[in-house]
């Protein structure tokens, strides 16, 4: 981190015309809002709330959670500067945050009654699961098999992180049979020193993201591990609640497990061993409230730092966790990856494609090239990092 004579640049703010927060607020959201509404047949109470929620994310001031909320205190305690005042103005990381605890209070997650419980993003992540092309992706695991299991390791690690793209998924097919792993548009690849904090002693925290099509890319991945001793256990941090539309919940890992089994060959036999795994405690699942809490990673809750300080090495998937890891803040891409990381307890690793305007380690000539090549590099979602410190 800079020292306290430099002070880190500002948090990123929703009300940047120019930013990538802003097509957020007035594109993405709006929308979002209004599939969920047209997804479900909600009565008249979820509609009316939906439609004000749009309202005010639209042109209103930000309102507080009503005070009968399990949450109310955490929220309160993040929204005493923000609330009463335009959800332009707020941080784009907390602000988005408080968005889908909304959603959620709108559609009646946490409230008992009929719609308690029911995953407002479910039809969604069950699409992505049944999509016909899935099949042929995952037959393609089989080919995998004849690599060497360093290849193939390299091959599963690049498709954990481009999962986080989703739309390249397994395609690793190709990629295996010519063993030419999928390097291009990595604007930067720590991978050795990933498999460096690797050993058969290894105890591996993966902090996942999406459902669907990255999770399954993570579970092969961590197959992987198991199966050639790079690690002795395995925790998946999953998030506790519906998040970001395609958030892993347990449901949505369980979910992957029984789509895995579906497809004969590698793809059933990896479900079963980790199937069996999670049962011989090799495989732990865990999650904490503050996996959708508005927060960067520097406010780590102290149960949670106990739990990431036993962790040989953590991972952390996808656009989300890179922003909480190394703030979401208008650092110099160029600043130095594991600096902004030290805070962090024990060994860290990003996979991640970007999807947002937040990117640091990156050398100055490759920001030349990219600044040059490609002006949207930051944001459009075809570039991608593995980025480590020990
Ligand atoms: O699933 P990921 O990789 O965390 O990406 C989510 C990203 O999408 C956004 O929600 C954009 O809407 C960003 O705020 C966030 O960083």
């Amino acid at each position: 981190m800079p020292t306290s004579s430099d002070a880190p640049p500002p948090e990123l703010l929703n009300n940047d015309p120019n930013g990538f927060a802003w097509g957020v607020w007035h594109d993405r959201t709006p929308k979002l809002v209004q599939q969920i509404r047209n997804a479900h047949p909600y009565g008249p109470d979820q509609r009316q709330a939906l439609d004000d929620l749009l309202e005010e994310i639209s042109a209103g001031l930000m309102t507080p959670l009503p005070p009968d909320v399990h949450d109310h205190e955490l929220w309160t305690d993040w929204g005493a500067d923000y609330f009463g005042k335009p959800w332009l103005d707020a941080p784009f990381l907390g602000s988005e945050a408080y968005f889908y605890r909304r959603l959620l209070k709108a559609v009646d997650y946490f409230t008992p009654g009929p719609w308690q419980g029911v995953d407002p993003f479910d039809h969604l992540k069950t699409a992505e699961l049944r999509d016909p092309t899935l099949e042929v992706d995952l037959s393609t695991l089989n080919d995998l098999q004849q690599l060497h299991p360093e290849e193939a390791g390299q091959a599963k690690l690049l498709a954990s992180l481009w999962g986080n793209r989703a739309d390249l998924g397994f395609r690793i097919g190709k990629t295996a049979a010519s063993a030419e792993p999928q390097t291009e548009n990595l604007v930067a690849d720590d991978s050795e020193l990933v498999w460096d904090l690797l050993s058969p002693t290894a105890e591996v925290t993966v902090v996942v993201d999406n459902a669907g099509r990255e999770l399954l890319a993570d579970l092969v991945f961590i197959d992987h591990l198991l199966q050639h001793d790079l690690a002795a256990a395995i925790t998946l941090h999953l998030k506790p609640c519906p998040y970001y539309v395609s958030d892993a919940t347990t449901n949505d890992f369980v979910a992957c497990l029984r789509r895995l089994a579906e497809t004969p060959g590698t793809a059933s036999e990896i479900s079963r061993r980790l199937w069996n795994a999670v049962g011989d405690g090799d495989l732990r699942l865990y999650t904490h409230s503050f996996y959708s809490a508005p927060w960067s990673y520097h406010h780590l809750p102290t149960d949670l730092v106990a739990e990431l300080k036993n962790s040989s090495l953590t991972i952390m998937k996808g656009d989300l966790n890179y922003r909480r890891l190394v703030g979401d803040r208008a650092w110099p891409p160029v600043s130095n990856f594991a600096d902004l990381t030290s805070y962090f307890p024990g060994a860290v690793a990003a996979f991640r494609t970007l999807k947002s305007d937040v990117a640091v380690g990156i050398t100055p000539a490759m920001l030349i090239t990219l600044e040059q090549m490609a002006p949207s590099w930051r944001t459009d979602g075809s570039y991608g990092l593995i980025q480590a410190r020990t």
